[in-house]
Parts: structure tokens; C-alpha cells; sequence
């Protein structure tokens, strides 16, 4: 069954739910709105149809977020998500279906269909990604925040650092406070349990959001070893390396080096054209890492990227 689905955004970035009718497939729970492709109907048309149909507004600018497919017992789908960025009209719930604007934060996985987890990550990106290197000694993290999400990663790995690595962050999550931003913290092969997937414990720490792989470890995983609420992360330096991170179901990649860095001047950076070639090739969605500046963010965003990540631009106030 082709499915076209709406995530219909508006000027602040809440997304509108809807909760499907008790004795439709799927009764209860909440979903974007949207509905089954007619014969002969292209996924734009039968998007703008069906919004008409059950919200009662036209669709002025819509594209594509991601393709999802999905067995339910007995049911096959293929969910062909859009993002919907402007519309004429104010959504009413046409056929009875109570609504609800909510911001991308609060949307809860476990109150929507199965399917609907990835377009949950997804929506839950932000558009730049802080890094923190963190010292292998004397790990001290800023006081200040960044209002995005930070990606706090540990160079310079040796043994048992790992575990004063989760300790300092554990602190400064606490310190933060409620002001926390979306933390990512880097996954090692220490802290994948003897299954392959990650601790209980660490997948319990409060304001966590996603893990991070990098390098050699991404070669080593068969699946995805993050439970379905965080993110995966995986940093990327060609063709090859995206495509593992497909294989895994990462939700991001960082590409990197895209321009010159002071950190790794021996590299040669990819440059927008092959960034963009990459990006546009890849079923995840990929940042920009090397050289970005606040201002690379629309550079990035018309090349196909998701956004920008870098270490400099924590401290730009641009971000803020
Ligand atoms: N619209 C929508 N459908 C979803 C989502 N997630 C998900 O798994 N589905 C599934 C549920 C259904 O099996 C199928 C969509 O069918 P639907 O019931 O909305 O189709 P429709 O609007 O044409 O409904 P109807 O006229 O047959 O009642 O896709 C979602 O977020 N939105
Ligand atoms: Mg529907």
C-alpha cells in the first residue's frame, strides 16, 4: 500500500498530528496526515488531495523528507513522507480527528505507528551540530551553552577512558540542568555490550539524544546498535563510508573535510561539488564538518546537506 504523508510544519516549527479513528488500521495511535495513493496519482498530488480531503487546506510548498517501508501484521506499506512548509487555509479536522501543533521535540515514538519512528528522528535533526572535543585528560566541559545540539566527543582514546569520559559528562548533564542541550555522546566499542548493542546503562542517561560512531568501530557493526529513541550518528569520509552508514540506519553523517581545516591540513578537503555529488547519493542525511562558518549553513543546505557541524562554531553567537 503507497502511502502519502504530510508533516506539515508551521512559522515556528510545530508539526500538526492527528489521531487516527478508533476503528481505522492502526485506531488511537497519532499520526501526519495523509492517505493512500489512487491509481494513476503522483505522491504530490495524492498529498495535496488527501490534506484537502481530511484538513481542509491547499498545499503551497511541500518536498521530500524520506520513503519509508513497513510490514504491520498482514499490511505492507510504503509511506512517502513530505514536508509540507506552506499551506493556504487553517487545519480543521475534517472527518472528526482531533489535531494537535507540537513542537518537534515532543513528539513521543511510542504514541505513533512503528513506521513513523524514523520520520520522528528525522524531524528531531537540528540544523548544526556543535562538537566538543573533550581532552583525554582532564575532561572539563564548557559552562556556557550552545542552543543546539552538541555532539561531546573524545579524542585521543586510551584504555579506560571510556568510563571518566561518561562520569565528566554525567556532571556537566547535571550542572546544565534543565537548560541541557540535545547531547550526543561518542560510542565506543567499550561501551556495546557483549550483544553488539549498546548498554542499558548508557542508553538511560537523562538528556541523552543520540551516539556517535567513529571510525574504525563503524566497519566492525552488522546493525544498528542504538534502541530506536536516540540517534546514530557516523562520521564519513566517502562513498563507502555512507553507505555502511545506510546499512546501519545511522540517521546522520558527518562528511568530512568539506573546506581546508587548521586540525587536518595534510587532508584534502571535498569541496561543495563532491560534497553535494555524495550528499545527494545518500540515503542518510549529511552535514558539512571542516572549515564550516555559521554562514556555510545555506551553502550547505542548496548543496543537498542537512546542515553544518564544526568545533569553531559552538562559540559563534550567530548560533544563539
Ligand atoms: N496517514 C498516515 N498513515 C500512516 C502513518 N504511519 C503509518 O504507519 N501509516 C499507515 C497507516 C495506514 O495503514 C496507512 C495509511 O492509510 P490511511 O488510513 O491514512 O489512508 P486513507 O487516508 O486513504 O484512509 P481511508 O480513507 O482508507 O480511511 O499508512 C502516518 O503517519 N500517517
Ligand atoms: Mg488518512
Amino acid at each position: 500500500m503507497h502511502v502519502a504523508v504530510g508533516v506539515i510544519l508551521d512559522s515556528i516549527g510545530q508539526v500538526l498530528v492527528a489521531r487516527r479513528a478508533e476503528q481505522q488500521h492502526l485506531g488511537g495511535l497519532w499520526e501526519f496526515p495523509g492517505g493512500k495513493l489512487e491509481p494513476g496519482e503522483t505522491v504530490h498530488t495524492a498529498l495535496c488531495r488527501e490534506l484537502k480531503e481530511e484538513l481542509d487546506i491547499e498545499v503551497e510548498h511541500s518536498r521530500p523528507l524520506c520513503r519509508i517501508e513497513h510490514n504491520y501484521p498482514g499490511k505492507a506499506v510504503l509511506l512517502d513522507v513530505w514536508i509540507v512548509d506552506r499551506f493556504k487555509g487553517t487545519p480543521r479536522g475534517i472527518e472528526h480527528q482531533p489535531l494537535r501543533w507540537l513542537p518537534t521535540a515532543q513528539l513521543d515514538p511510542a504514541e505513533f505507528p512503528q513506521a513513523n519512528r524514523l520520520i520522528i528522528r528525522r524531524l528531531q535533526l537540528s540544523d548544526r551540530l556543535a562538537i566538543i572535543d573533550l581532552p583525554a585528560a582532564n575532561i572539563n566541559l564548557p559552562p556556557q551553552l550552545p542552543v543546539t545540539d552538541v555532539l561531546l566527543r573524545l579524542r585521543c582514546w586510551q584504555k579506560d577512558q571510556y568510563s571518566a569520559y561518561l562520569t565528566a559528562v554525567r556532571q556537566t548533564i547535571q550542572a546544565w540542568g534543565d537548560n541541557s542541550p540535545g547531547i550526543i555522546l561518542d560510542l565506543s566499542a567499550a561501551s556495546l555490550a557483549g550483544n553488539g548493542f549498546v548498554s542499558e546503562e548508557l542508553c538511560q542517561l537523562p538528556g541523552l539524544k543520540g551516539l556517535h560512531v567513529h571510525g574504525g568501530l563503524l566497519q566492525t557493526l552488522s546493525e544498528r546498535p542504538v534502541p530506536e529513541h536516540l540517534l546514530l550518528g557516523v562520521s564519513c569520509h566517502d562513498q563507502h563510508e555512507l553507505e555502511l552508514a545506510a546499512k546501519v540506519d545511522a540517521d546522520y553523517a558527518l562528511l568530512s573535510p568539506v573546506k581546508a581545516t587548521a586540525t587536518h591540513p595534510d587532508v584534502r578537503p571535498l569541496g561543495w561539488d563532491r560534497f553535494q555529488s555524495l550528499a545527494q547519493h545518500s540515503t542518510v542525511p549529511v552535514y558539512a564538518l571542516g572549515g564550516m562558518q555559521a554562514s556555510d549553513l545555506i551553502t550547505a543546505h542548496s548543496h543537498g546537506g542537512r546542515g553544518i557541524a564544526g568545533i569553531r562554531l559552538f562559540n559563534c553567537d550567530t548560533m544563539r
